[in-house]
């Protein structure tokens, strides 16, 4: 049987750890695609000779032309620009939906079979643009945040509570933005809801509180970090468990943004909600219930990620 093909339309600092992370996993043959001069080129060579030594059996090449990303199984993108500390990821979606909307027709016109993964910021209204432009069904297109802001909370709880990660659950809801929301009743330490741990001693509202705070700001503070650039290696680690998730058809249910047609009552939007990842793409929005606080804080996110949307209709009018 032929291996999967999996195309990273850009090849920077997420495309280019994307790569190393799908060859270590053998998920499949790799094209790494970007329109700088070499970058594909280069760090597709770069990954291919680390391949005798790390023993991986998978074509591994760059491209700055869409015909090689035919056939793609699965197509992850990373297109566009990133922040620079003091600003906002909501300052990219000017520059970065026209990257979306040669990226969409550049995957509908070359792989129009492909689960695509959008990764690219503001990344709600992006992966909205990007289904628009591609025109490929709503359950074949979908955006990482979710499992990386639930990622962050996840580290933050494992180090405040001193136990393994592998034990601590967590879901971050709504838009991948300053309003997401980790969602407190849903995360758990070993099965133990986080509010339970509280009355149980194990941890303060007051710490708790923070901790929410932190996953929020978790991208600035990388940022402020970096000063170059925002987070890659977790960010590319979420998305390739996504991909794994449909080659695999493992039916994992992961946070991620999703398109919503009444799901959690959002109409014709991406936004972060428990979904089910198989071989069906996103086969399924889990709709869970929130209580009255958890409901107006998802309202809150879902109105900034409409207000995204509406400006890229405001920027585009083949969008509106
Ligand atoms: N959703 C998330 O959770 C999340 C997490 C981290 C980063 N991001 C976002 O992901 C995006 C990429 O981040 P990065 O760190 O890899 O950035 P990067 O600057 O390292 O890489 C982006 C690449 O896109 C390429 N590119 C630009 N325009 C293109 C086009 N039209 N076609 C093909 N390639 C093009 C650039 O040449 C560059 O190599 C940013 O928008 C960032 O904000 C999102
Ligand atoms: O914060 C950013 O700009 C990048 C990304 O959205 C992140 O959360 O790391």
């Amino acid at each position: 049987m032929a291996r999967p093909k999996i195309a990273l339309i850009g090849a920077g600092n997420i495309g280019g750890t994307l790569a190393h992370l799908a060859a270590i996993k053998e998920l499949g043959d790799v094209v790494l695609f970007d329109i700088a001069d070499g970058l594909p080129q280069g760090k597709a060579l770069d990954i291919a000779e680390s391949g005798p030594v790390e023993k991986i059996d998978a074509a591994m090449s760059g491209t700055s032309d869409y015909s090689a990303i035919a056939g793609a199984d699965v197509c992850i993108v990373t297109a566009g620009v990133a922040r620079k500390p003091g600003m906002s990821r909501d300052d990219l979606l000017g520059i970065n939906l026209k990257v979306m909307k040669s990226v969409g027709e550049g995957i509908r016109d070359n792989a129009p079979d492909a689960f695509v993964i959008c990764i690219t910021n503001p990344l709600d209204a992006m992966v909205w643009a990007l289904q628009k432009f591609s025109g490929l069904p709503t359950h074949k297109v979908c955006g990482m945040a979710g499992v990386l802001d639930s990622a962050r909370f996840r580290h933050f709880l494992a180090e405040e509570f001193n136990v393994s990660m592998r034990d601590v659950t967590a879901f971050v809801l709504g838009g991948h933005g300053d309003t997401m929301v980790p969602s407190v009743r849903y995360s758990t330490v070993a099965g133990i809801p986080l509010p339970d741990l509280i009355e149980m001693g194990w941890t303060t509202q007051e710490k708790l509180d923070a901790m929410v705070q932190r996953t929020r700001d978790g991208g600035a503070e990388i940022v402020g970090l970096l000063k170059t650039g925002s987070a890659f290696y977790a960010p590319a680690a979420s998305a390739i468990e996504m991909a794994e998730a449909y080659l695999k058809d493992q039916k994992r249910v992961l946070p991620c943004a999703a398109y919503c047609d009444g799901d959690l009552g959002v109409k014709d939007m991406y936004v972060g909600v428990p979904t089910v990842i198989g071989a069906g793409g996103v086969e399924k929005v889990v709709n869970i219930k929130l209580n009255k606080e958890e409901q107006e804080m998802f309202d809150t996110s879902v109105n900034a990620v409409k207000g995204l949307v509406d400006a890229c209709k405001g920027i585009d009018s083949s969008l509106a």
